[in-house]
């Protein structure tokens, strides 16, 4: 999916909402433990109550690498999945990449071809042969951890590197990469206060904004400063929506969730016009 494609689809379904298929076998319903595969049968049901409010999903790989075999198996019955019902919707695997260039290589081939995402997560620690090969890959997406949502951020990503924050140097250098178009970036929902300085240096690239809900980041605050011309956010909450419930209801309380999201991103768009 192009980056185009995916700002029509954020404008037709008036949502940037990006939900986050994190299946814990401890906190989905207990009677799907029945199921012959728990995990498949958890993500079909959040998939087919809640694709109309949203443009993406992102399952994070080590829920399902945990089950070994039968976690990678529910990981490729859900990327299918999706691709077979909803191809319009932009899919994400959340596996914190990179490597020395061939074996990064080898990691792009595993999500980009084998499971057929449109993008998958890389971490910039190694530079840009660790990157590139992620980059080379057409109308795929390559998503670099910029500045993380979590408290250990501030360890390196804020610190100064030649005196710029590390964060800003992985922004503007990567820039420079070969076919750098396929960047996008994630940045945390916790850090709204740092969206006006990112957009200076990337004012269009997509940002991937995990930290919305279980984590106490804001939605207003990251729109205030992170909306771009063609709208540049996805916004993913993963517990926050698929665990509204435990019980039978699980998939509608998912549903009603993502909704509240979706009008309260709807109102934005209409208010950014
Ligand atoms: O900076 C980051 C990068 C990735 N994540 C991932 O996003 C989801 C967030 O889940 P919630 O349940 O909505 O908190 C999860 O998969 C993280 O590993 C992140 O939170 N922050």
């Amino acid at each position: 999916m192009t980056t185009q494609q995916l700002t029509e689809q954020i404008q037709k379904k008036q949502s940037f909402l990006c939900i986050g298929l994190d299946v814990d076998l401890n906190k989905i319903p207990q009677h799907l433990l029945q199921e012959e595969d728990p995990i498949f049968a958890f993500n079909k049901a959040i998939i087919d109550a809640t694709h109309q409010v949203c443009v993406a999903y992102k399952p994070n790989t080590a829920f399902y690498e945990a089950y070994g075999m039968k976690g990678w198996q529910a990981l490729e019955k859900t990327i299918n999945y999706l691709n077979e019902k909803h191809p319009d919707i932009f899919t994400i695997a959340d596996a914190k990449r990179g490597d020395i260039g061939n074996t990064s290589s080898m990691y792009a081939k595993a999500f980009f071809e084998d499971l057929a995402f449109d993008s998958v997560t890389v971490a910039p620690y190694m530079g840009k042969d660790s990157v590139e090969p992620f980059l080379a890959f057409k109308n795929k997406h390559t998503i670099l951890l910029a500045l993380t949502s979590n408290q250990g951020a501030f360890d390196f990503q804020t610190k100064l590197v030649d005196d710029k924050e590390l964060y800003k140097q992985v922004l503007e250098t990567s820039k420079s990469w070969e076919n750098s178009k396929n960047l996008m970036y994630v940045v945390g929902a916790t850090k709204a206060e740092y969206f006006a300085e990112i957009r200076k240096i990337i004012p269009n690239s997509f940002l991937l904004v995990p930290g919305v809900g279980a984590q106490g980041g804001n939605l207003q605050d990251v729109c205030k400063y992170g909306l771009a011309d063609n709208v540049g956010l996805l916004i993913n909450s993963s517990r926050g929506i698929i665990y509204a419930s435990n019980q039978s209801d699980f998939a509608e309380a998912a549903a009603q969730k993502a909704q509240n999201l979706q009008l309260e991103m709807a109102s934005i768009l209409k208010h950014a016009d």
